[in-house]
């Protein structure tokens, strides 16, 4: 913005026909949008011709200014040092890490000091908001090429998702674009548990070798775009890839995966994983919607209803759990149906939280499948259900430890600007407890997710199953409980800016109305809790556990 002003200028524009402000030494035109200011146009009209940063910095938040800057400001004084657009290049430039790559290693090896180096500080520095690997604290886990990443990821959910995930959610849907850019950057190959899939698809994530992919990228893309604090968008772009991929790229026949693989992660075709039912949920032993071989043995119909499906509406591909046999878990068997095969019918549901994400009722009638689809073996379905639990559960607990911290900065940052009895929010010891409660919780869960993941890094597949099953099925209890309690310690923080929707509370509102669609799909945290310690107490007991 090149256009100076001084401070007499703006006295001039004082009036309703030319009102203009100062919002941190920029100027704006408020002229035209005084009529549709949310907050009504006399409070515009009071402070018109002056410096209202104090004004503005009361009642919004900095992504208002972003989101309106471009057509507002024409200008800045000309006692600032520089322009509005070079000042975000430069605070961009302050983020930017610096060290040398580092690599993950188990075992301390000679140049371990070099390779647990810190990296720079990135980020505001709110304490406890982001991991403290982005604060300069030492971590075993991550390194420059995380660090790397993180700033991409970072970059595009700033830019492009930010500014709009409050409208999106309203209006239930995020725009198809977003989802292929998922793809067009490489992302989606990423999100399969650790092994990046360079094998089906052309692409590559920017900053990030295909050969150099670690189970901590894909936490770090997820983590990322959590920041935006909506649990409809995180689920839009990944809970249905993320849960209903998975399977297929772990157990689909390779021509199976060779014709519909790279359309998916290309982001232009979209898949979803459908098991829950309206009679089953956790217990998905008991699952109905049949899937019976023809008498040629070419095909399965398929019949049944499935609910809650994440990303239904928008999904090609169906990752199914049918029944093939009598005998609860043993009949079970994974089938991939495709919407163009006919007979699937999609419904979108009314839900409590999640709006933008496409929880949806499914009904198969007659679905002609051909057996090629089947994922796995015929009636040992229920092993590839289990083992892709222990990647969603993780992908939870990823989200539920960002959004506990979106809850907790959004908070601290609230608590530093309102004023309630001549004192800021956060000189009240009271608020400085829901924070340090909020904070020991937010740090424990994510000391236990990079233990985990690190874990599931190490095993495969088979063993993390057996072994790990218990430890997730806890840590993911750990996180919703996190969640459920950030988000309503943030809501009592924020007051009644967090009981309306939209505006600066709108985060803490939307979170606290998405905790149960964390705490009960992927296994509801009471299930969660009994297998944690029956889990762990058989797997013990293999070990050599004594009593
Ligand atoms: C660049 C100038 C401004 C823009 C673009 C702007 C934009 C907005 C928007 C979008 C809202 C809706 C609530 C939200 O989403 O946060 C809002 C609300 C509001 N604005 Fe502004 N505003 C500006 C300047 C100001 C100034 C200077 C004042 C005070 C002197 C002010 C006072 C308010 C108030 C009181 C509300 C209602 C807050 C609430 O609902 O709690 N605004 N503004």
């Amino acid at each position: 913005m090149s256009q100076r002003y001084s401070v007499d200028d703006v006295a001039g524009h004082k009036s309703t026909d030319s009102l203009w402000i100062i919002v941190d030494e920029d100027v704006y035109d408020l002229t035209k949008f005084q009529d549709e200011h949310p907050g009504g146009k006399k409070i515009l009209q009071r402070v018109a011709g002056k410096d209202a940063s104090k004004q503005f910095w009361k009642y919004h938040n900095e992504g208002i200014l972003k989101k309106y800057q471009k057509t507002l400001q024409i200008g800045s004084l000309n006692t600032k040092a520089t322009a509005a657009p070079e000042k975000q290049e430069e605070s961009k430039e302050i983020a930017q890490p610096v060290a040398e790559s580092g690599t993950v290693s188990a075992e301390p090896t000679e140049d371990a000091e070099e390779s647990f180096e810190t990296l720079d500080t990135y980020g505001d520095l709110i304490p406890y908001a982001d991991p403290s690997w982005y604060q300069s604290y030492h971590s075993a886990y991550y390194n420059q090429t995380h660090a790397d990443l993180r700033d991409e990821v970072r970059a595009w959910v700033e830019e492009k998702i930010m500014p709009n995930v409050n409208e999106w959610e309203e209006a239930k849907k995020i725009p198809d674009e977003i989802y292929k850019q998922m793809g067009d950057r490489g992302y989606l190959a990423g999100l399969l548990g650790g092994h990046y899939r360079s094998d089906i698809t052309g692409r590559s994530v920017k900053c990030v070798p295909p050969n150099k992919w670690d189970f901590f990228h894909e936490v770090v893309i997820t983590d990322e775009i959590s920041r935006c604090g909506s649990g409809g968008l995180v689920w839009n772009l990944i809970g249905g890839f993320g849960i209903g991929g998975p399977p297929l790229f772990a157990h689909g026949k390779p021509e199976l995966i060779k014709r519909i693989g790279p359309g998916l992660l290309a982001g232009d075709k979209r898949i979803c994983l459908a098991i829950t039912e309206p009679d089953a949920g956790s217990d998905v032993a008991n699952l109905g919607c049949e899937a019976k071989l023809t008498e040629d043995g070419k095909h399965f119909i398929v019949n049944g209803e499935k609910k809650w499906i994440t990303n239904g509406v928008y999904a090609d591909y169906f990752t199914t759990a049918v029944r093939t046999s009598e005998g609860g878990m043993n009949g079970l068997s994974m089938l991939l149906i495709e919407r163009e095969h006919g007979g699937v019918s999609t419904r979108k549901m009314d839900c409590q939280g999640v709006w933008s994400s496409g929880t949806t009722y499914v009904t198969f009638e007659d679905v002609k499948v051909p057996v090629e689809n089947l994922i796995g073996k015929k009636d040992q379905g229920f092993k590839v259900i289990m083992t892709n639990f222990n990647h969603e559960r993780m992908g939870i607990i990823i989200q539920c430890v960002r959004f506990s911290r979106v809850c907790y900065e959004e908070s601290v940052k609230y608590a530093h600007k309102r004023v309630t009895f001549g004192k800021k929010l956060i000189e009240h010891p009271v608020i400085r407890l829901k924070l340090a409660h909020m904070a020991r919780q937010i740090e424990a869960s994510a000391a236990w997710l990079d233990n985990l993941v690190f874990q599931c890094m190490r095993m495969g597949e088979m063993e993390a199953m057996l072994k790990l099953g218990g430890a997730i099925a806890g840590a993911k209890a750990q996180s919703t409980t996190t969640m459920e309690f950030c988000a309503r310690e943030a809501s009592q923080i924020f007051g009644g800016l967090s009981y309306s929707r939209g505006g600066q509370g709108a985060k803490v509102e939307r979170l606290y109305r998405d905790v149960r669609a964390y705490a009960i799909p992927g296994g509801s945290e009471e299930i969660m809790l009994d297998l944690s310690i029956r889990q762990a107490l058989r797997v013990h007991q293999a070990l050599g556990m004594k009593l």
